[in-house]
């Protein structure tokens, strides 16, 4: 016999996800399954799938497991958690913070002005060393960009998930780097535990512009744990002002970083698009 799950359809600056509560419902998904939602003209469409759970421990208020489109698991969603915010503060409880835990993270959001304005402790940035880099994946980036140029920076970044981050300071550039990474075949090949690819364009020490490309989701309209690896990844450098406007084709967030050792904070919108149900 089918099931009906109900769900919310929710984005982040268009980064887009479907948030099923399984406080009052059974939701234990295959990949298959998740794969099937995801599809944007025969399922319900999305870039993530929150699964919201009631918490075991006293330490959480909730727990959220969290899917890509292509039904692998991840850890961390910046933009999805501000939704998930604003989905408990207007189907569950107001209070004012929420400390939400995923298998391997945990982060704090904070809701402001009835939920206009979401902010996320996303928790600290770690760099990671480029010695991890396999001669092949090096390869492949020396194919991806000119490393003569000297603008074409990169470093790796955790924020709970890993980001390789670019510095591209030509448009045109980004473009082809995009077209590039969508016809490259190699990718799950050469990181098979995946990689989100952030290239961001400095426009000034607190405005940038970024294009994702996300692991297991493919190209997304926003990222909000690449905005705060990118902007970790300026601050670092002394590139970038400790608060700064990461633009994307829908809008803008706002990432604020202390420095080393300091958690990072990421705020911006959350937006209902609709509930419904779907069988399965
Ligand atoms: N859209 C998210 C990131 C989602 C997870 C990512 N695709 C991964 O698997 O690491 C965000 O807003 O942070």
């Amino acid at each position: 016999m089918k099931k009906k799950i109900l769900f919310s359809k929710m984005h982040g600056l268009g980064n887009d996800f479907v948030i099923v509560n399984t406080i009052h419902q059974k939701f234990f998904p295959r990949p298959k399954i998740i794969r099937m939602f995801a599809r944007r003209t025969l399922g319900i469409g999305f870039d993530q799938l929150l699964i919201l759970r009631e918490s075991h421990s006293s330490r959480f208020d909730f727990y959220c497991q969290i899917f890509n489109s292509d039904g692998t698991e991840s850890f961390q969603c910046g933009n999805g958690f501000r939704c998930l915010a604003k989905y408990i503060y207007v189907n569950i409880n107001k209070k004012p913070f929420h400390i939400i835990r995923t298998k391997k993270h945990t982060v704090i959001t904070s809701i402001k002005d009835r939920g206009k304005e979401i902010t996320v402790n996303m928790g600290t940035p770690r760099f990671i060393s480029k010695k991890v880099l396999t001669v092949f994946q090096k390869e492949w980036l020396r194919q991806l960009l000119t490393f003569e140029k000297e603008y074409n920076h990169f470093e790796m970044v955790n924020i709970g998930n890993s980001h390789l981050v670019f510095i591209i300071q030509d448009s045109k550039e980004i473009v082809r780097i995009f077209r590039l990474i969508h016809s490259s075949l190699r990718i799950n090949e050469l990181f098979p535990k995946g990689i989100n690819i952030n290239l961001m364009q400095i426009i000034n020490r607190k405005k940038i512009f970024l294009k994702v490309y996300e692991r297991g989701s493919g190209e997304t309209k926003s990222c909000g744990s690449g905005a705060c690896a990118s902007v970790a990844f300026g601050i670092k450098y002394g590139f970038l002002n400790n608060l700064v406007f990461v633009y994307s084709e829908e809008g803008y967030l706002k990432v604020y970083w202390k420095g080393r050792d300091y958690p990072i904070f990421m705020t911006g919108p959350a937006t209902y698009v609709y509930d419904g149900s779907i069988s399965i």
